[in-house]
């Protein structure tokens, strides 16, 4: 059952696939440092100019719409339709998409791009699929079950496999859904855990061929790694350090064992 997680861990340090983020302003370093602990390569970059080459170069693309501005959209549409010439994932996390009409206008806009995966929080994903205003900011109001029927519909609508994450996390492709429950809530006073979660979605999405097996596998590894991480973290600034080390140090078979994937 969960044998993809073994395979994801290894091919990730294995391949160590190049990933593409045009990410946001607070999330660049954090999905960076968590793409290397992992055995992947990131480079960030919005620049529309080099968008065609990074596609060819890289195994997958992230789109997170973190902090927005006219630029990033034209940076951000540019890498999508980069990754489609290409034929590469790409993964979107509409960070905030309940917050403000602009949020929802340019989600709505990049979803339309074709994202093999979507993956945010509950208020985001209701957001997405019911255009409806909701979360505090970039946080969410709503547990993860309470997004599992627009997740649902979301990804039969946008053919994509659709991630909420929370305190259980759900994946579905609009038949087949997975519940996680490894992380910890620590997670939830790191900024930006999601958005490098998302990186690192990008990463098993490149060399794992099942969408839907990538991303469930993705988030039980780090949230094993986060479990591991807050048994010798001291606080929320140690808890960065641990969940890198964390990463860095998990090998396939511990995390297939560790995985809470229903
Ligand atoms: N209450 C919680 N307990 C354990 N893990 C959590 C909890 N809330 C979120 N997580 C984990 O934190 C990570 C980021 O998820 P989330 O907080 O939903 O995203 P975002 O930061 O985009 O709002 C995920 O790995 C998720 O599983
Ligand atoms: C605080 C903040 N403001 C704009 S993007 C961002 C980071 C959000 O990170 P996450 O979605 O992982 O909590
Ligand atoms: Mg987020």
């Amino acid at each position: 059952m969960t044998g993809f997680v073994a395979e994801g861990v290894e091919r990730v340090r294995r391949e160590a696939p190049l990933v593409h983020n045009v990410t946001n302003l607070v999330a660049m370093t954090l999905s960076a440092n968590v793409l290397i602990a992992a055995g992947a390569s990131p480079i960030m970059s919005a620049a529309p100019e080099e968008a065609g080459e990074l596609a060819a170069l890289s195994g997958a693309l992230v789109v997170n719409m973190g902090t927005l501005t006219r630029d990033w959209v034209e940076g951000a549409e540019a890498a999508v339709a980069g990754a489609r010439t290409a034929g590469k994932p790409w993964v979107l996390d509409p960070v905030g998409a309940g917050a403000t009409a602009y949020r929802r206008e340019i989600a709505a806009r990049l979803l339309a791009g074709r994202p093999r995966i979507v993956r945010g929080n509950a208020s985001e994903i209701l957001a997405l699929e019911r255009g409806a205003s909701g979360g505090k900011g970039v946080d969410s109001t709503a547990g993860s079950d309470a997004a599992a029927e627009a997740a649902m519909a979301l990804a039969s609508r946008a053919r994509a496999v659709v991630a909420v994450t929370g305190a259980v996390d759900l994946v579905t492709d609009g038949s087949r859904t997975f519940r996680i429950a490894n992380g910890h809530p620590l997670l939830t006073r790191t900024t930006a855990s999601g958005c490098a979660l998302t990186a690192l979605i990008g990463a098993w999405a490149a060399v794992l061929p099942d969408p839907l097996e990538a991303t469930a596998g993705a988030i039980a590894a780090y949230g094993i790694a986060a479990e591991r991480a807050a048994e010798i973290a001291q606080g929320c600034g140690s808890f960065v350090a641990a969940l890198l080390d964390a990463l860095g140090s998990l090998d396939g078979p511990t995390a297939a064992r560790l995985a809470r994937i229903a």
